[in-house]
């Protein structure tokens, strides 16, 4: 693994990905440097939730580059992990791009506490001492230290998507990868969860955020890609894309197109 600092933690190259005979992604590039937020708008199957999956290894892909920090992390066409260094590879992979879904994932049977301590001490073998120390702290940085002893289906669905963040930052990973982390919440409770990825984004921490919410993708992206059927439509700063008339176009076929 390379350690420069102007290595970018993700680049992908020339992405292409395809369900049988659906091509979902058709050539795709994305450069996320150290301490930037990507952003990730498109239509409703436009490939953006796939591009996310094939960072994470959930994915494989036909055609084309994932590197992460300088490495290279894809196999093409070969299936994943059925070789045990790979399995290895696989789990260094993800615990260093953590996954934040859509449907928070929190297992029902384990408090919020142990629900964000479960993967470093089962997967990673760290000490459990040291991670509720971890824990505890992530759930307080989220705003729901006060949530730790209860169980998921106690908190609201804003307090479990800030719990489900709290999990993935006690992986303590180079980057996060949101995959629309506020579209299943109500608007208020959404807001909850948009101050927290904003107070993320602020500490330069390194995101890929894939969303419907061109608000929050303009607030606390340093870079916007606009997908469209598998292909980028529009890419920039959003000073640049936003408000301007190429994105006003954007944001008619997304309205058209909205889930
Ligand atoms: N496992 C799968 N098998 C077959 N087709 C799939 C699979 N996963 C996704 N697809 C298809 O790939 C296309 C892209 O899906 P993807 O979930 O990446 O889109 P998206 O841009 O994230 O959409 P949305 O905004 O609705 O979540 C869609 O046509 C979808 O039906």
């Amino acid at each position: 693994m390379t350690d420069s600092k102007d290595t970018p933690v993700i680049e992908i190259r020339d992405l292409h990905k395809a369900y049988g005979q659906l091509e979902v992604l058709k050539g795709v590039d994305l450069v996320a440097p150290r301490g930037h937020v990507v952003s990730l708008i498109g239509s409703s199957g436009s490939g953006k939730s796939t591009l996310l999956r094939c960072c994470n290894l959930l994915e494989d892909s036909q055609q084309g580059s994932i590197r992460f920090e300088g490495e290279d992390v894809l196999w093409k066409g070969t299936g994943l992990a059925r070789h045990p260094a790979d399995r290895m590879q696989v789990t260094r992979i993800r615990t260093n791009l953590s996954m934040v879904f859509q449907q928070f994932n929190l297992w029902a049977h384990l408090t919020i506490l142990q629900n964000v301590m479960e993967a470093p001490v089962t997967v990673l073998k760290r000490d459990p001492k040291e991670v509720e120390e971890k824990a505890r702290h992530y759930l307080a940085k989220v705003g729901i230290g006060d949530k730790a002893d209860n169980w998921p289906a106690q908190l609201s669905g804003g307090q479990q998507q800030r719990a489900a963040i709290a999990r993935a930052l006690c992986m303590e990973p180079r980057a996060l990868l949101f995959d629309e982390p506020t579209s299943a919440l109500d608007p208020e409770l959404e807001q909850e969860v948009v101050r927290v990825i904003k107070a993320l984004a602020d500490e330069g921490r390194t995101m890929l955020l894939v969303t419907h919410d061109m608000k929050l993708a303009a607030d606390c992206s340093d870079h916007v890609i606009f997908l469209h059927q598998g292909k980028i439509e529009e890419q920039g700063a959003p000073a640049e894309l936003f408000g301007n008339p190429k994105t006003e176009r954007l944001r008619g076929f997304l309205s058209a197109t909205a889930a």
